[in-house]
């Protein structure tokens, strides 16, 4: 003990006047020296440290007192580094035993923590996954240290003080003090004792090599500093210098710029999103070889569970702008598997285009769910104080989950929420892209003022390289979040009125060390996009091709459309060259036949006109145009995506991309107006015919002849097409209609 006895306080003092100087928050015992240096006025809270004599646990955690509490002038660079650098220390509790082998001396992990947070189980985690034992001080206790902006770590230092008083004498015991919210462990103590050994020394404070304001101070005291990141990373400034490494199961860090394999990781300071993005991958999380190990632990699977006691979850679901295809939207969230008894359910709508989608989803099963409350647009409810008012809600009736869906968001997948479940994490989203967009319900990292970043391993997660669980900086659009992080989140919506409502939750969430997952293991579903939505229209998603043509080809093109493009297909041919094919859903025929009726300008069956070039037709329809409805552009896409590699198929050599097309238009048939048409040749190179209603159900009669081949097809079947060279050997003719009404869509194309 001498010598530390005799120096520790002269150092002490030395290390005191060479910061004093800067210093807004001091450690002293004496106050009338700082009073005398007229400092006092910038000091705002004083430590006091125990007097002669300092035992080893004390002066480690003085030397931490010190280091902690002081803050400096924010320009100096070194000064904050040191500020931020927690992870700070190594004590021999037992000076005799100081020459002993450390592999014979235990390892003891002391850290302070009040709350039981997100990211204090992620320690405790690490350091259980690799045998540590870990004593935690202060659990429960109100913490009274504010942040390290205002009175820093004064609080931990108490607390420590008191708690290691019963280590005070432990032979053979070593010291490793850590910070908990913002550390992780990745090696065992073997491991830890053997980095320790070779630093030689008896306290090792975690430190950068710049920080040290007098570095031969250090010697005095036997202290070193780990400024090459052999034991602790301090993250803080250091992220370009961090590689995460595989070698089998096994993930690690390794410092590419001292060339150490750094064991300990501190997200000190403003570093903490991305202390979070490294933590997915270390403690063996995830590894290039085993993919995600951290997704099978911790798991909580309801497969054994009698439905009924299955637990209670909120689902709230959130309308607050013309969403297109939100009936898919709605039809997708009732096909959840999932007792309906056991969901409560939500809606909050500002639409009134969305009324009557509401109401259907509500009539239809209102009965199955437990509780279905709607709040509508004319209440004039915010989106804020309706996500704020859930999670009271939720609170309130006692669910275990609440799910939180955006209206653009469409699940395909129907297990999602047990699938969720069974994750258990405090909040977990799954991944969810706009198709064919790197967009997604998800940021990897955050800017400086908060916003979106893209991180270094965003596009791998995206486009699934990567696949796992990602603990991330900022979710939206759809979440499941655990009942227990509810009271930290209450009013989190509106926490920050200059913020969009998701951005203010997350930034809720991450200061609460509420951990935040996206969940890329499964194709859940997709996200809609819904800017540019064009609302003007009967059936407005019809008018929807370009901006979301996943949806759109759900919706719209017929189940079976694929299957003529597969190797081999035969295709039905009903006369000599002209083929047959499934094509649209019985949605799309009925959806295009209101929009024209809808819009009911057909034009007059006769000779002239206007519409056209020459103002003449010589065999005229009772029609309208595609660009009298403005569907022009998006048919001739449809005619690109849907119908140019139908006619590559089986008109083999013919390629024309896109196809051009001047005459799209609707054609309708009825006894007492245009019942037939006779015969002729088209203005096309091929021309499609699809029937848009049932023969013998919606009209009788009707159909396609082909005079040189005397070929009828007199039962066109709705959603089909036929697709026919259109001059020189198909002259033909339209048939009767003898009652009811016969829609077709007809379009030459050409060439
Ligand atoms: O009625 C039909 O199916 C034939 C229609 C037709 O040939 C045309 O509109 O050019
Ligand atoms: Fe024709």
């Amino acid at each position: 003990m001498g010598r530390q006895k005799a120096s520790s306080q002269p150092v002490l003092q030395k290390i005191r006047l060479h910061l004093l100087r800067q210093l807004q928050y001091v450690i002293s015992t004496e106050s009338k020296f700082l009073v005398k240096l007229n400092i006092i006025k910038n000091v705002k809270w004083i430590l006091p440290i125990p007097k002669n004599p300092l035992s080893p646990y004390q002066s480690a955690v003085s030397v931490h007192a010190l280091l902690n509490a002081v803050k400096m002038s924010p320009a100096q660079v070194w000064a904050r580094t040191l500020l931020f650098a927690l992870c700070f220390a190594f004590c021999l509790a037992s000076q005799e035993e100081e020459k002993s082998p450390l592999q014979d001396h235990d390892l003891l992990v002391i850290t302070v923590a009040t709350k039981e947070n997100d990211g204090f189980r992620q320690f405790m985690k690490s350091a259980k996954k690799y045998g540590l034992d870990v004593k935690v001080f202060g659990m429960g206790q109100e913490w009274l240290g504010g942040t390290m902006d205002s009175i820093g770590g004064g609080h931990k230092i108490n607390l420590l003080k008191e708690g290691l008083k019963p280590y005070k004498s432990r032979k053979n015991l070593i010291l490793m003090f850590v910070d908990s919210y913002d550390v992780i462990i990745t090696a065992d103590k073997e491991a830890i004792l053997e980095k320790f050994s070779k630093f030689n020394s008896r306290v090792v404070i975690s430190a950068e090599n710049t920080c040290w304001p007098d570095r031969s101070l250090a010697h005095e005291w036997d202290i070193k500093l780990d400024t090459r990141a052999e034991i602790f990373q301090n993250l803080n400034h250091a992220l370009d210098e961090i590689m995460i490494k595989y070698k089998g199961d096994h993930s690690y860090m390794y410092n590419v710029k001292t060339g150490t394999l750094p064991i300990v990781l501190h997200g000190n300071g403003p570093i903490k999103p991305e202390f979070f993005r490294l933590s997915n991958y270390l403690a063996d999380g995830w590894t290039t070889t085993s993919g995600c190990q951290a997704c099978k632990e911790d798991l909580l699977d309801l497969g054994s569970m009698k439905e009924a006691d299955y637990p209670l979850v909120q689902v709230a679901l959130f309308i607050e702008f013309p969403t297109p295809f939100i009936r898919e939207f709605f039809q997708r969230v009732s096909n959840l598997i999932y007792p309906k008894s056991n969901i409560n359910l939500y809606i909050h709508n500002t639409e009134e285009l969305h009324t009557g989608d509401v109401s259907k989803f509500v009539d239809e099963f209102q009965d199955q769910y437990n509780r279905v409350i709607v709040t509508p647009p004319e209440k004039r409810v915010t989106e804020r104080v309706a996500r704020d008012w859930v999670i009271e809600e939720c609170m309130r009736r006692n669910c275990n989950y609440l799910l939180m869906l955006d209206s653009i968001v469409q699940l395909t997948n129907p297990e999602l929420l047990t699938s969720l479940i069974k994750q258990n994490r405090s909040i977990i989203a799954p991944m969810l892209m706009r198709p064919g967009k790197l967009w997604s319900n998800f940021w990897g990292a955050l800017s400086h003022d908060g916003f979106y970043a893209r991180s270094e391993d965003y596009m791998d997660i995206a486009e699934k390289k990567k696949i796992g669980l990602w603990n991330v900086p900022h979710l939206g659009n759809a979440m499941l979040i655990q009942a227990h992080c509810l009271p930290a989140l209450k009013q989190a919506h509106s926490d920050d009125l200059n913020l969009d409502s998701d951005m203010s939750f997350s930034q809720v969430a991450r200061s609460k060390m509420v951990f935040m997952y996206v969940d890329n293991q499964a194709h859940w579903g997709h996200l809609v996009y819904a800017e540019y939505f064009d609302t003007n229209h009967l059936n407005n998603e019809l008018f929807d091709i370009f901006n979301n043509p996943l949806d759109w080809k759900e919706r719209y093109i017929h189940k079976d459309y694929d299957k003529a493009l597969e190797e081999g297909a035969v295709i039905e041919q009903p006369c000599p060259d002209v083929y047959w094919f499934p094509i649209v859903t019985d949605t799309f025929c009925d959806e295009f036949v209101a929009e024209f009726e809808n819009f009911g300008k057909w034009s007059g069956g006769k000779n002239h006109d206007p519409r056209l070039a020459g103002g003449y037709e010589n065999v005229p329809t009772v029609d309208i145009h595609m660009n009298q409805v403005g569907l022009e552009q998006q048919w001739l896409k449809f005619l690109e995506v849907y119908i140019r590699p139908l006619q590559e198929a089986v008109f083999t050599g013919y390629y024309h991309n896109p196809p051009q097309a001047i005459m799209n238009f609707i054609v309708r048939y009825r006894p007492d107006e245009q019942p037939l048409l006779r015969p002729h040749h088209d203005a096309s190179t091929y021309t499609i015919n699809i029937a848009l209603n049932r023969p013998g159900i919606d009209f009788e009669g009707g159909g396609c002849r082909f005079v040189r081949y005397n070929c009828s097809i007199t039962s066109p079947r709705k959603g089909w097409m036929f697709m026919h060279p259109g001059r020189l050997t198909h002259y033909h003719e339209g048939l009767r209609t003898t009652s009811g009404t016969r829609y077709i869509m007809i379009s030459f194309v050409d060439p």
